[in-house]
């Protein structure tokens, strides 16, 4: 049995580590729930100090020393050879100081270990409250948003950091936001997208696309039909993250735009029907983009559910556009008839008023959505009109959004 050591915290400010028995080579780490110099001080001389025991491996720390040797210190990446650590590794000396735990290898090596980092990275138990780098919790909208629509002024997106960090806070809490005042040309509304990242390349366009009733791509989107609300790239494996919409040009009737928020379709839809949420959750559905010559998109794997979930049971993604749905031929006969029960009602919720938000866009205000939760949709219209706009890569977009309001202190620590 290896003789271990555990840190246990002391009213005053630093952890310190005493030898105990654990039945695994690893560290405990036992201390102030919070590391945060806030949390010291309103935990210091209370005496009732909380504690709280995080158990780190021996291996796992000095496989995650973030010493200048061990870890670029530019390129935030692991310099130290994994495989070459011995897997029953112990620290030959600890040390717990005011800026964290320095623990001394038997090669001599030194690591410390910032108090922060230690309780950020905490895994046995997690004590993240939610997951640091995914921004802000979405809060979820229904008609009444158009109450007070999330909206930004072009001149304060692209002259200011401050006016950028408000769009991208709009973006991340309510996956949309309008922008007014756009000077209703496509090289502005271009400058406008690339405030955020580079623009996705498609078989629509190599950056900026226009969309008119002129079939010029092989897709619905090309006529002058309605749309009911869907979101893009069902087909793609990736889903375009973001969407930005400038109509630049307009003579003739109908055309509004349609927006939803399909998490909160989704929350409703749980609530309303537990086992239509999960078929939806669990129910891989097809999809193509075919039309164009030369083009047959499908996913990979071949179909993605409606309802996207993370391994934290977290839903990260909306996937539905009926009209791109393929031949749903993988299903017995009892899965498809709960399949489209449970697409008629998330239909019925999606397209109750009360969760529609329509927007005549009128050219000069442009529009960006979060393509992975809000869905999009447009009246049926007749006479000229020229929709411009932009499809974004979600990791760029979330890695614009996480480090403009972010210093590169935090990223150190959430890395
Ligand atoms: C946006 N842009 C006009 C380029 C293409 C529109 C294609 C829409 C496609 N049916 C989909 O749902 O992804
Ligand atoms: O024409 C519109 O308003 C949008 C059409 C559409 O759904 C799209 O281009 O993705
Ligand atoms: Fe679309």
């Amino acid at each position: 049995m290896q003789a271990l050591h555990r840190l246990t915290s002391l009213p005053r400010l630093v952890p310190r580590v005493v030898p105990s028995l654990i039945p695994r080579a690893a560290f405990s780490v036992s201390s102030v729930v919070n590391h945060k110099p806030n949390a010291r001080k309103q935990l210091q001389g209370t005496g009732a100090v909380p504690q709280r025991t995080s158990t780190f491996h021996h291996f796992w720390l000095r496989d995650h020393c973030h010493c200048d040797q061990c870890y670029h210190p530019i390129t935030r990446q692991r310099l130290v050879d994994t495989f070459t650590i011995p897997r029953d590794i112990q620290p030959v000396a600890t040390d717990s100081t005011e800026e964290g735990l320095r623990l001394t290898w038997p090669d001599g090596h030194q690591s410390l270990y910032l108090w922060d980092w230690l309780h950020t990275h905490s895994y046995s138990p997690v004590l993240r409250s939610s997951e640091p780098l995914q921004g802000k919790l979405p809060k979820l909208w229904d008609v009444s948003i158009a109450k007070n629509l999330p909206t930004v002024e072009f001149e304060q997106v692209m002259e200011t950091k401050e006016g950028l960090k408000e769009w991208l806070y709009q973006l991340e809490t309510f996956g949309i936001s309008f922008v007014e005042n756009v000077p209703i040309t496509i090289e502005a509304t271009e400058q406008l997208g690339r405030r955020i990242s580079f623009l996705r390349e498609s078989h629509y366009s190599k950056g900026m696309w226009c969309v008119a009733a002129d079939l010029s791509h092989a897709d619905t989107a090309y006529t002058t039909l309605p749309l009911d609300a869907h979101t893009d790239n069902t087909y793609f494996t990736e889903p375009s993250g973001l969407q930005m919409f400038h109509k630049l040009e307009v003579d003739g009737t109908g055309g509004d735009s349609l927006f939803v928020d399909g998490f909160n379709v989704a929350e409703e839809l749980k609530k309303l029907s537990p086992t239509a949420y999960r078929t939806l959750s669990n129910t891989r559905i097809p999809s193509h983009s075919a039309g164009d010559e030369d083009i047959l998109i499908v996913p990979t794997p071949r179909g993605y559910p409606i309802l996207n979930h993370g391994p934290d049971g977290q839903l990260f993604q909306v996937r539905y556009n009926n009209n791109d749905r393929s031949t749903v031929d993988h299903l017995s006969s009892s899965q498809l008839e709960e399949f489209y029960d449970a697409l008629f009602l998330w239909s019925k919720i999606l397209k109750d008023k009360k969760n529609e938000l329509w927007n005549t866009l009128d050219p000069g205000r442009a529009v960006i959505f979060d393509n992975w939760r809000v869905l999009h949709g447009r009246a049926a219209f007749t006479g000229q009109r020229k929709l411009c706009g932009a499809y974004f890569p979600w990791d760029d977009y979330k890695s614009r959004a996480r480090t403009v309001r972010m210093t590169p202190q935090d990223k150190d620590r959430l890395l």
